[in-house]
């Protein structure tokens, strides 16, 4: 999808002025007039199921599923379903037969510590409850790190994140495989606890309807290498993309309370790479904490991840506690 120079003018300065308007390429919606569009969608979770696939410090609730997540649930089956009739129209028209099936891929996108997790989760359940019972799969982009001994030895520990610390070749073969409806594709997995990728452990994926593939960089394109080849990035497998978005200060507040949390959890295991910090002044943990979000994340959300946003189909703008305060869908 090519947009104009001028729609990304306009696109780059939301959310800060998500008004829409003629030069947006984006209808704009509050979470109100957006939860109009769930229409008479069922709500297949309850309580306790939101309450489970939510991530540490993101108070989610059913009230939040209702109010935007069944409208998006809606919008993406519309979606799914055109794009199941165009293969079904192309296979005809090459007088094909074959039986491959090609997954609907959905990215999402958007800073570390904005939600992805649980945004990808919740919708990865719903799609999974609709009538034709989807089969529906998810990967993080973590997986595709390279692990800290190649960081390490490259220097590269305090850019873990950036472009650089992934795989790109691996993750492009991975969607490529995928897209082309390959059976059993493997992808490497990542442990936040170690802070490392896990040796030898990986995720098949077998044959999707859907796919959901999250991560901070999934809306990135590739720099050019330097012979000048043109190399498909990420995105090119999309057929749908979300971008988690928030302002930069909440961002960094739930970065610090979440670290501060995961202090009196996870980091408590000897195993956690963070272990050392469960030990150590509540003061001394959040100058940690601030250093990890000024020194790595908020610069690569600078850098590499908010320039991404006018690439999403749909912009979902959190505000206080997480909540959804605005949604904006690309014009098509
Ligand atoms: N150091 C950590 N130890 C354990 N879990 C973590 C740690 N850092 C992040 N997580 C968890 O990993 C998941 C992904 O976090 P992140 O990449 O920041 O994306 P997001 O917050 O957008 O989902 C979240 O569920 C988060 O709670
Ligand atoms: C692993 C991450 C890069 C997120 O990766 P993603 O799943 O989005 O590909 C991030 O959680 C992270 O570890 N950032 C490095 C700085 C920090 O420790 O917060």
């Amino acid at each position: 999808m090519t947009i104009a120079a001028k729609d990304i003018d306009a696109a780059a300065d939301l959310p800060g002025n998500l008004q829409g308007g003629d030069y947006s390429p984006y209808h704009v919606f509050s979470a109100a007039e957006w939860s109009r569009f769930r229409a008479d969608t069922p709500l297949t979770l309850t309580a306790d199921e939101v309450q489970r696939l939510r991530s540490l410090n993101d108070p989610v609730d059913l009230r939040e599923v209702r109010r935007i997540y069944l409208s998006l649930s809606r919008l993406l089956s519309a979606h799914v379903e055109a794009s199941q009739i165009l293969f079904q129209q192309r296979k005809r028209f090459l007088s094909m037969s074959d039986e491959t099936k090609t997954p609907f891929v959905i990215g999402i996108a958007g800073s570390v510590a904005v939600g992805k997790s649980t945004t990808a989760r919740i919708l990865a359940e719903l799609l999974a409850r609709w009538p034709s019972s989807p089969k529906v799969d998810l990967i993080t982009t973590d997986g595709f790190l390279y692990p800290n001994a190649i960081l390490q030895r490259e220097n590269m520990m305090d850019r873990k994140g950036f472009p650089e610390s992934y795989d790109i070749g691996a993750l492009l073969r991975f969607l490529s495989a995928i897209k082309a409806g390959q059976p059993n594709v493997k992808a490497p997995t990542y442990s936040h606890l170690t802070y490392d990728v896990i040796p030898d452990r990986f995720q098949t994926i077998d044959r999707p309807d859907i796919l959901i593939f999250e991560g901070i960089n999934v809306l990135q394109s590739r720099n050019l290498p330097a012979d000048g080849k043109i190399v498909p990035m990420v995105s090119d497998f999309f057929d749908f993309s979300i971008y988690i978005d928030a302002e930069e200060n909440l961002i960094h507040n739930w970065y610090v309370s979440r670290f501060m949390r995961l202090r009196e959890t996870a980091f408590k295991d000897p195993q956690s790479f963070f272990h050392r910090y469960a030990t150590i002044s509540e003061d001394a943990a959040r100058a940690i904490a601030e250093g990890l979000w000024h020194n790595i994340n908020l610069k690569n959300l600078h850098q590499n991840i908010l320039p991404t946003r006018p690439r999403a189909d749909l912009i979902l703008q959190k505000g206080q506690n997480h909540l959804t305060q605005t949604v904006a869908l690309r014009k098509l």
